[in-house]
């Protein structure tokens, strides 16, 4: 039997197909919108309703309308036009240059030059800051406002670090000012050469023995590590400081007694990089004054309020006299610091002074047969390595010479057999600088201190033979003038080094060498903005002689 047919299909769909559809065909529209983006094409203008027939004034109202869109049109083409015409004379004026442009330029360079001559009046103040001259007469002024002179000596050397001449102009005003010793870096020398360098010291002068802290840092740096609650409290070596209290239990009982005003000004003095600015910073407790291991830091004096009665002046180094001998100079590199010798060389002349065992010990390297050798070693040893791989024993002097005057190597210096008094001292100068002072109570001090503090053992230290005091230049007449290298001096022998670089002559083999010792002697003389690549003439020589050598003009095609 025939199935009877039914009426119509239903339309009834499970929800899930309905939803399905739903999203698709939002999901097509969406795209249409995007794809209708893209290509540019705006949203369908609202149809304008016009301005029924029923309206009054019709006619009026459309021509009005009219009218605006005229207008509006007209100010449109006007402002594309003078857009065009702005855009075509700035095209102009960039590829011309024109005055329009050149207004602005100007102004620009004026801003330019008025940079380049604040900078070349900041360096030409440098400049005159780090000359002898200058140096010398604030330390001048240093001793002329101090009622009391700390002269600082390096424990290693105190001999050396002694300058007759400022004591001698300390003690000249007759008991009006006094002169102290600090021998600082005491945990860098053995305890028994203390001991021997302080009974030697202490009879010509009072003496008080000190360490500095060397990891102090600025008021900012230490406010945060306070705030931040991980902040603890340095007691690492070399963040503690011995002999603090003495010094300044001296100074506020000279205070007391010397002082009319109330305020005791103690100017803190010595030869470059004895630790005057660490001191001063250990009393302070923060980093007020500029200390490193870079020589001759401190240029300028600068006043430090320490306690209500006392304030200490930081003072440049003393300059030394030209008449010392190479052995002096080269200790605290005198010399070289004025560039008159090489590092290599301060660094032959003061490995003479010491036992060649004792070097080797601290620096861990194997037996050499002279200076040169050693520094090669050290170079090597501590990567300092030049082009091709070649040790930079330049480099391992610096190193070498900035071991001698830092923070870190333990060297000392024997105690010389008393001859009675310095030539510049007498027993009433001398019976003057003990006046007033509590000298029991230094001495217990001081050994109270020695006892505490932790030294080097003798025989990993450094047995070192001082040549004596240095002579130091106090007066500004007495220093010769010094050649300031201006910003134009330097950019006009950069220039020549190019210049000598371009030269090109058949017979390289000879205008090479004199290249090199040109570019290094500029490279000196312009310290800081280059570093000197030397380059082994051994290495040339074993080119020149070598028969394989490539040979550009006939290998190279
Ligand atoms: N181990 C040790 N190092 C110290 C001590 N005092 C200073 N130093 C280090 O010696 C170096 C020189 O210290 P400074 O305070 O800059 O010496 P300065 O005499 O003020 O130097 P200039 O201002 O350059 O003349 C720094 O690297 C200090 O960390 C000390 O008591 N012990």
């Amino acid at each position: 039997m025939k199935r009877p047919k039914l009426k119509k299909a239903s339309k009834r769909l499970s929800c899930a197909k309905r939803f399905k559809i739903l999203k698709k065909v939002r999901e097509h529209h969406r795209k249409v919108r995007k794809e209708a983006k893209k290509s540019g094409i705006r949203r369908k203008a609202k149809k304008d309703i016009g301005v029924p027939n029923s309206a009054p004034f019709k006619e009026e109202v459309l021509r009005e309308a009219e009218q605006k869109k005229q207008e509006l049109e007209e100010l449109r083409e006007k402002n594309r036009l003078a857009k065009q015409k702005e855009r075509a004379e700035k095209r102009k004026q960039e590829t011309d240059g024109t005055a329009a442009d050149a207004e602005p330029k100007s102004k620009k360079a004026k801003k330019e030059e008025k940079a380049k001559a604040q900078k070349q009046a900041r360096a030409a103040v440098a400049k005159k800051k780090s000359t002898k001259k200058f140096r010398c007469s604030e330390l001048n002024k240093v001793i002329e406002a101090a009622d009391v002179i700390v002269e600082v000596l390096d424990a290693r050397d105190p001999l050396g670090c002694r300058c007759p001449q400022l004591e001698e102009a300390v003690l000249k005003h007759g008991g009006k000012k006094r002169l102290l010793l600090v021998l600082n870096k005491i945990d860098l020398v053995p305890k028994d050469n203390l001991e021997k360098w302080l009974e030697y010291l202490q009879v010509e002068c009072p003496t008080l023995v000190f360490k500095s802290t060397t990891c102090l840092q600025d008021r900012t740096v230490l406010e945060k590590k306070q705030r931040d609650a991980s902040g603890l409290m340095d007691h690492s070596r070399a963040g503690l400081t011995f002999g603090r209290d003495s010094l300044m239990q001296t100074l506020n009982d000279l205070a007391g007694k010397e002082c009319s005003d109330g305020m005791l000004k103690v100017g803190v003095v010595g030869f470059p990089n004895v630790g005057k600015s660490s001191i001063i910073n250990s009393l302070k407790g923060i980093r007020v004054c500029c200390a490193g291991v870079q020589r001759g830091m401190t240029r300028c004096m600068q006043e430090v309020h320490i306690s209500k009665k006392v304030k200490m002046i930081d003072s440049p180094a003393i300059v030394a006299a030209p008449s010392n001998s190479g052995e002096k100079l080269a200790l605290r590199s005198l010399r070289v610091e004025e560039e008159e010798e090489s590092p290599a060389e301060a660094a032959r002349v003061l490995l003479k002074q010491c036992t060649q065992e004792h070097i080797m010990l601290q620096y861990n390297v194997p037996d050499y047969r002279n200076s040169l050798e050693f520094l090669t070693f050290l170079a090597k040893k501590r990567g300092y390595l030049q082009k091709g791989a070649l040790p930079n024993v330049e480099q391992a002097a610096a190193v070498f010479l900035g071991d001698w005057t830092g923070a870190k190597l333990s060297y000392y210096s024997k105690t010389p057999e008393r001859r009675g008094l310095p030539p510049h001292l007498t027993n009433a100068m001398v019976t003057e600088m003990h006046r007033g002072l509590n000298m029991g109570r230094i001495h217990m001090a001081n050994e109270q201190i020695i006892k505490r503090v932790r030294c080097p053992n003798q025989a990993f230290s450094i047995c070192f033979s001082s040549k004596g005091l240095t002579a130091g230049l106090l007066r500004v007449s007495e220093i010769p003038e010094e050649k300031v290298v201006t910003e134009e001096d330097i950019s006009e022998q950069t220039q020549d080094m190019e210049g000598t670089k371009e030269v090109k002559t058949p017979d390289s083999e000879r205008t090479l060498p004199q290249q090199t010792v040109q570019q290094e002697s500029m490279c000196k003389q312009i310290k800081g903005m280059a570093q000197p690549v030397s380059v082994n003439t051994d290495l040339l020589e074993a080119q020149r002689n070598n028969d394989d050598a490539y040979d550009f003009s006939t290998d190279f095609v």
